[in-house]
Parts: structure tokens; C-alpha cells; sequence
């Protein structure tokens, strides 16, 4: 069987010196592996416009999204993932948890404290270059 490429836009949600960072929950892929508040583009839209669609449904905000943090490919025993990150900041709202079990605002330097998603890797190192 194919497999399957899986576009994923995740979102570096910052306020100040804190970045946002989502725990994924038991029950889905990745259990319990920290990402980047986001999700799958669909096939009609821009990565910006999957991009606030998913922090609306996931977190209940309304984010304006900067410029683009990092683009990896890595590939999963379900499928390959092709994650593309983007800046963002919060306009509307406070993040709730909806889809995650924890959130965590982490500086830069801290990220890798926690257990990241493999394709976050590279977003995680670059960020804490550029902190
Ligand atoms: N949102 C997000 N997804 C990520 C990141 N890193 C990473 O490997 N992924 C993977 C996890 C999922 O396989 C996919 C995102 O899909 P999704 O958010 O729409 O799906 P999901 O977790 O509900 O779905 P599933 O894989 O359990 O079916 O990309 C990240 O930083 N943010």
C-alpha cells in the first residue's frame, strides 16, 4: 500500500518570550507527544487558512499569523508528515483545551524539556537558535 503524505500546519503561538506548546492526548497517534496547536490542510485551502481554522476549532482563539518558522518532512508508520510552522499571535480569545490534555508557555530555550513530535525537531532547535 501507498503511503500517505500528510500536510500539517502547526502554529508558534508566542506572547511575549512564551511560546504556546499542546500535549497531544492518549487515545490519538503520537500519544501524549508535544506539537504545535494545528492540523491538517484541506484540499481547498491556503496553509494560513487551515492554519486559523484549526486554532479556532481546537482553542477557541483567533491568531494573526507571521512568517514561516520552519518546513520538515518526516515520515511516520501511518504516513509522512510535511509540517510547516508558522508565527503567531493571539488576537481574540484564551486558549482552551479542547482536543489536548495539557498546554504548557514554555521560552524557547525550555522547549526541549518536554517530548516533542519528531517532526517538531527541527522547529524546536531553530527557535531556540533564534531566541
Ligand atoms: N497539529 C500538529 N500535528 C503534528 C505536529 N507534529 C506532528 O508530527 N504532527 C502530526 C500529528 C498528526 O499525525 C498530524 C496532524 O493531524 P491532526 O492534528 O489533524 O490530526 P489528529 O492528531 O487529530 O489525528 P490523528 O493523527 O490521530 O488521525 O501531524 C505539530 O506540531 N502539530
Amino acid at each position: 500500500m501507498k503511503i500517505k503524505n500528510i500536510h500539517v500546519v502547526g502554529a508558534v503561538i508566542k506572547d511575549g518570550n512564551k511560546i504556546l506548546c499542546a500535549q497531544r492526548g492518549m487515545e490519538k497517534s503520537l500519544p501524549g507527544l508535544w506539537e504545535f496547536p494545528g492540523g491538517k490542510i484541506e484540499e481547498t485551502e491556503t496553509p494560513q487558512a487551515a492554519l486559523r481554522r484549526e486554532i479556532q476549532e481546537e482553542m477557541h482563539c483567533q491568531v494573526e499569523i507571521g512568517e514561516q518558522v520552519e518546513h520538515t518532512v518526516y515520515k511516520y508508520d501511518f504516513g509522512i508528515v510535511h509540517l510547516t510552522t508558522f508565527y503567531c499571535q493571539l488576537v481574540e480569545g484564551t486558549p482552551v483545551l479542547t482536543e489536548h490534555i495539557a498546554i504548557e508557555w514554555l521560552e524557547a530555550h525550555e522547549l526541549e524539556q518536554l517530548e516533542w513530535a519528531p517532526a517538531d525537531i527541527p522547529a524546536i532547535q531553530k527557535l531556540k537558535q533564534y531566541a
